[in-house]
């Protein structure tokens, strides 16, 4: 469903990408996973078409995306939700909700905790609770495909136990997943398949070794 073929991407001079290939198949999940640096975000960004990668090719369900903008992605079914919780603080939960254009009980009925909020601001929330809010996108838009990086960042463990949660479900409902994450621990018991990337290429052999335990970054 997703296919990286040797994709090189970067900014401006400096690559940061240096020949990924990676395929996720339909209806599955991949933890990728990576000390900071190792490129995931970067990696995150070619997906949703915020940065053009050099070289390479990028394929969505067999169709060449390489120059597709976030918003035809969007339309082909893709969902990212990016680092660093991509809400806005300034307008209340419903008005977020309101703004991701689907249905908010789906999302007040899976996160009641946002339903006793929903006339509060964003910004005044939890970090947990703005994660919810952020993933909250994932449930109202329908996706095909499912982009998350760094789901579980800064966040108390009850919390991610939470979103995790909806991960499997949305897993078993068939959504293909690629889940970005600094820690093991957390996505791999979801995913189907974990890779690891480091210095902008997947880890393999001794790299592997040296990013699970030795430490690099
Ligand atoms: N806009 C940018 N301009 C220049 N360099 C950048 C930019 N964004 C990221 N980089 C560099 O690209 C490299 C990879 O960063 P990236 O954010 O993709 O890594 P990451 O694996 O997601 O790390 P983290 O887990 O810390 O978020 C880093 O060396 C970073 O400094």
């Amino acid at each position: 469903m997703i296919d990286l073929i040797d994709v090189h991407a970067g900014y401006g001079r400096i690559e940061v990408l240096r020949g990924i290939s990676l395929n996720v198949p339909r209806g599955t999940v991949t933890a990728l996973l990576g000390p900071n640096g190792a490129g995931k975000s970067t990696l995150v960004k070619v997906l949703s078409g915020q940065l053009r990668a050099t070289s390479g090719h990028v394929h969505l369900g067999g169709v060449h995306v390489n120059d597709a903008a976030p918003d035809e992605l969007a339309r082909a079914g893709l969902c990212t939700i990016p680092e660093g919780r991509a809400i806005f603080p300034n307008l209340t939960v419903a008005e977020n909700l309101r703004l991701m254009r689907g249905d908010p009980a789906v999302v007040y009925e899976r996160f009641p905790k946002l339903g006793t909020r929903r006339g509060q601001l964003a910004g005044s929330m939890s970090g947990g609770e703005q994660q919810m809010l952020a993933f909250s996108r994932a449930l109202v838009t329908d996706p095909a495909v499912l982009v998350i990086d760094e789901l579980s960042m800064g966040l108390a463990p009850v919390v991610v136990a939470e979103l995790y949660e909806v991960v499997a479900e949305l897993a078993s409902s068939g959504v293909t997943m690629l889940v970005v994450e600094q820690f093991a621990e957390t996505a791999s018991a979801v995913a189907d398949q974990v890779v690891v990337m480091a210095h902008g290429e997947i880890a393999t052999g001794s790299d592997l070794a040296t990013v699970y335990f030795g430490g690099a970054s």
